[in-house]
């Protein structure tokens, strides 16, 4: 380990986070009621233009009105290239309520981009006398977000999570798709006449969970459009939970059940890790560093995997 040492993240659960266009009023009942960890209301992509002013109103409006129980309330304002982002942030903090947890700022491109947020985010914070500070979640969805990921990381001691956003992530990168996330037909390698298709989101998922685990923030896996594959769904949350990520975004309700699903350690893998943790117990007390558990190597290391598995576990647990 160096010097400095890793941060833990936020300790919530964050498995997996329901969006709504905040356009939808009748939608908003059913966020709260369902069991998502996050809600985030949408001002951004799924708002028309003509709807932004009213949908901003609604989601004000339901933040104090609907009980939203111990969810993480968080509201996606628009991109900072666009003229209604300043009005999201200042009516947000000025008329919504405490109950509101954070903010999600869309395609960043660099810290420069949550500085800015960030200094209005705390002039209406201090006019206003807001007693709870707001943080702040992002999507990396551009290449200049992936080639700036740590520094956005580590912008500003709002931040709290970083999502990958395959939409306009695959657009900005000028990649010849129009799915959202999962297996990509074209994407593949022949090995004895014999397909097999490689994860074209690897990469940037795994840059953005090294930016996240570096400074102690959330990584999240983002939309998987095709809401009808539920095995495309659970193929990606997979690859995703096995790569560090914490849960994955749902953008119809059949895909809440599937994220928390893939992103709850099993009673098998809760019982592996404290059988490890009783093991390196018992080999420190002999005074070895490693020694074995189901005849393979388990060591100091080892303590900390497992431990990644108990604290999750306990998160849930409550
Ligand atoms: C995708 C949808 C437009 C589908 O809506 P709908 O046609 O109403 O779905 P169903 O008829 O199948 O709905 C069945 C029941 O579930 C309720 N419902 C639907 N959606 C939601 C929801 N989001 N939360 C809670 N409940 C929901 C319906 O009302 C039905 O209820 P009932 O009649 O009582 O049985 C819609 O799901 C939707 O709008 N989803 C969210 C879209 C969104 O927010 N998109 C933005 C995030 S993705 C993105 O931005 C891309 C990203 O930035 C990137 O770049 O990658
Ligand atoms: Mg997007």
């Amino acid at each position: 380990m160096s010097f400095r040492t890793q941060p833990l993240p936020p300790a919530r659960l964050n498995r997996c986070q329901l969006f709504g266009p905040g356009s939808r009023v009748s939608l908003f009942e059913k966020m709260a009621k369902s069991d998502a960890d996050v809600i985030n209301l949408d001002l951004e992509d799924s708002v028309a233009p003509d709807d932004k002013e009213q949908a901003r109103k609604n989601i004000i409006q339901a933040i104090g009105d609907i009980d939203w129980g111990q969810k993480t309330l968080s509201v996606r304002i628009n991109g900072l290239d666009t003229p209604f982002w300043y009005r999201d942030v200042v009516d947000l903090l000025e008329q919504a309520g405490e109950r509101l947890d954070q903010i999600m700022i869309p395609k960043v491109g660099n810290a420069a981009d949550i500085y800015a947020v960030d200094a209005l985010v705390t002039a209406v914070e201090r006019a206003k006398g807001r007693s709870k500070p707001i943080r702040f979640e992002v999507i990396i969805e551009s290449a200049a977000g992936i080639c700036h990921v740590e520094e956005i990381a580590a912008s500003s001691p709002r931040m709290e999570a970083v999502s990958l956003g395959a939409a306009d992530f695959a657009a900005s990168m000028g990649m010849a798709t129009t799915g959202i996330g999962g297996t990509q037909e074209n994407y593949y390698m022949i090995r004895e006449g014999q397909k097999y298709w490689p994860d074209p989101w690897h990469w940037a998922q795994t840059a953005i969970v090294a930016a996240c685990r570096t400074h102690g923030l959330l990584p999240v896996d983002g939309p998987f459009g095709d809401f009808s594959d539920t095995d495309g769904f659970v193929a990606q949350a997979r690859r995703s939970a096995t790569l560090g990520m914490v849960g994955k975004w749902a953008i119809h309700p059949s895909q809440v059940a599937l994220a928390n699903e893939v992103f709850s350690p099993s009673e098998a893998a809760i019982g592996e890790a404290r059988e490890i943790l009783a093991a390196m117990d018992e080999a420190k007390r002999s005074g070895a560093g490693a020694t074995v558990y189901k005849g393979r190597l388990v060591d100091i290391a080892s303590i900390k995997q497992a431990e990644v598995i108990v604290r999750q576990a306990e998160l849930i647990a409550g």
